[in-house]
């Protein structure tokens, strides 16, 4: 089937009737939902965009001759991942780089995994191709365009001990039962953004915390239709007010919701699973696929996308009440420029310096990617903070669109809120998407996912810290230490 339009995706969301749950509710359909209707629109108009720019947003599959989304694409060429980070920004663009999981991000993991299907072949057992698994798994999501979650790590119960030590070692999802058909999964898994929207999901496991064997039972990679029986989504509360555009410009367009998902018993075929008990594929799976490459490189270039918005922002709020000439806030500004241009240059050094990998994939070089995936958490809640900074009681004088109707008041606002060239309007518009950016629940939402989304950033800066090739640089003090003996004539010390 070639790509989908967005109706077809929130037709097939309508009838799949996935148990979500919201404020004590099951929801009986999200497309039609306050809480999910407005984020499921948006990405509906991700798939249509596909077809608005065709060129650059699909390609040709290599199975079936349909035009299929870019982001499935398994890049072979510097062009090749070129055109499928041109792809990545559109979709980013179009949320100002608010939509953090559009599908675009799942869809490079699942290509890379089934390029490196001989990885999961290293757990084949009783009969049964983890390999060909994955590989089909993938070629069935590219040609229905499915859009996924995931869900990485465990319940947050006891973080000082590993799950089997857990005093209620059946919190986590586990797999309790195995039969010649599938396994069957208890238990709890944290935390699918966009679950409630989206078709499928998987069980990936954590790419930072790392299992030993006695873990095994919750070691584990499977695919699963969000309507299979056993399965809930229990979502936060929605931080989509029910207001509309002009009021909540963020919002009420892309809350991609966040849900903890509950198994009970759930049945998994076999031919969804891709690791079964084994701790020690799982700690490796993400580096030895690559797959954390090609999600770093769609996470760049959204966040870049993001950063280029965010940029906009502050310097119209610098426009609007003229505060643009004042030193500090051009320094503020040229801080958030500085961080746009830095995070470009990662992404040209990583396509620049791409290679193929082992499994025949022109892949980005980690080493940048991996350097701005653990800066960009920290330098986007600054970010935010110079927008509060700059904004100041301005994200606060934020009347609302029915102010500005009023017959007795809307006048006023229009006069009072003015600003240095722009009408009072115009200006609040301004500074509520702003408010919506960096105060409202949205916008603290958006701090706390950069932050975390990836994994916790202490923990990843520790794994950079091992990984890095530490020896040139040591090597080339000691050589400068010893240079500086031998023309000090100095062989040995002696006390004097
Ligand atoms: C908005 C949002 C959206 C998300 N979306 C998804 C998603 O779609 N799919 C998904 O799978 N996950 C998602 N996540 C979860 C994300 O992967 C985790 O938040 C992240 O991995 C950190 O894990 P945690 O939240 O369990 O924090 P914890 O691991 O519980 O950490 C809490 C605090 O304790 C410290 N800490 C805990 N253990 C250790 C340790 N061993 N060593 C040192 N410090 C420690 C941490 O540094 C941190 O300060 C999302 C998170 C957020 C906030």
């Amino acid at each position: 089937m070639p790509a989908r339009t967005g109706e077809q995706y929130l037709k097939a969301l309508k009838e799949a009737k996935n148990r979500i749950y919201i404020d004590g509710q099951r929801v009986e359909d999200p497309t039609e939902h306050p809480a999910f209707k407005n984020v499921a629109r948006s990405v509906a108009d991700l798939y249509d965009l596909q077809y608005e720019k065709s060129e650059k947003m699909l390609y040709t599959s290599p199975t079936t001759g349909d035009l299929v989304g870019l982001s499935f694409i398994a890049p072979k060429t510097k062009e090749d991942l070129i055109a499928r980070r041109e792809m990545f920004t559109e979709w980013a663009r179009y949320s100002g780089g608010m939509m953090g999981r559009s599908p675009d991000y799942i869809n490079t993991s699942i290509m890379a995994f089934a390029s490196a299907a001989e990885f999961f072949q290293q757990g084949n057992r009783d009969g049964i191709d983890f390999g060909e698994n994955i590989v089909k798994y993938y070629e069935y999501v590219r040609e229905n365009d499915l859009a996924l979650t995931h869900t990485l790590i465990h319940p947050q119960v006891n973080r000082a001990k590993a799950q089997h030590e857990q005093n209620d070692p059946h919190v986590s999802a586990r797999i309790v039962k195995k039969d010649g058909d599938g396994i069957y999964v208890s238990g709890c898994r944290l935390l699918a953004t966009l679950g409630g929207i989206t078709d499928e999901c998987i069980v990936y496991p954590s790419t930072l915390n790392k299992a030993t064997t006695n873990d095994d039972p919750y070691c584990m990679a499977f695919a699963f239709a969000n309507n299979t029986p056993g399965v809930k989504f229990v979502c936060r509360e929605s931080f989509d007010y029910g207001k509309n555009q002009w009021d909540h410009p963020m919002g009420a367009q892309f809350d991609e919701s966040d849900a903890i998902v509950i198994f009970e018993n759930a049945f998994i075929p076999w031919e969804r699973v891709f690791i079964v008990h084994n701790a020690d594929l799982c700690n490796r799976t993400y580096r030895e696929t690559n797959a954390v490459v090609h999600m770093s490189h769609q996470v760049v270039a959204k966040n870049i996308a993001k950063t280029e918005f965010v940029l906009g922002v502050i310097l119209s709020m610098m426009e609007a009440v003229g505060i643009e000439q004042f030193q500090h806030v051009k320094e503020k500004a040229a801080e958030v420029m500085i961080i746009l241009e830095t995070m470009r240059s990662h992404l040209y050094r990583a396509e620049q310096d791409a290679k193929m990998d082992r499994y025949g994939n022109m892949t980005p070089d980690f080493l940048p990617l991996d350097a701005a995936r653990n800066w960009y958490p920290k330098v986007y809640q600054r970010m935010v903070e110079i927008i509060r900074i700059l904004g100041a009681s301005g994200l606060m004088a934020i009347p609302t669109h029915k102010d500005f109707e009023d017959s007795e008041i809307g006048l006023l606002m229009h006069r009072y809120m003015q600003g240095a060239n722009i009408d009072g309007y115009e200006r609040v518009q301004l500074y509520r998407l702003a408010w919506d950016i960096a105060i409202s629940a949205f916008g603290n939402r958006q701090a706390l996912y950069e932050y975390y989304f990836f994994g916790d950033p202490i923990r990843m800066s520790n794994v950079f810290y091992d990984h890095y090739d530490k020896a040139p640089y040591k090597q080339q003090v000691k050589e400068f230490l010893e240079r500086a003996k031998r023309r000090a004539g100095i062989t040995s010390v002696t006390l004097s």
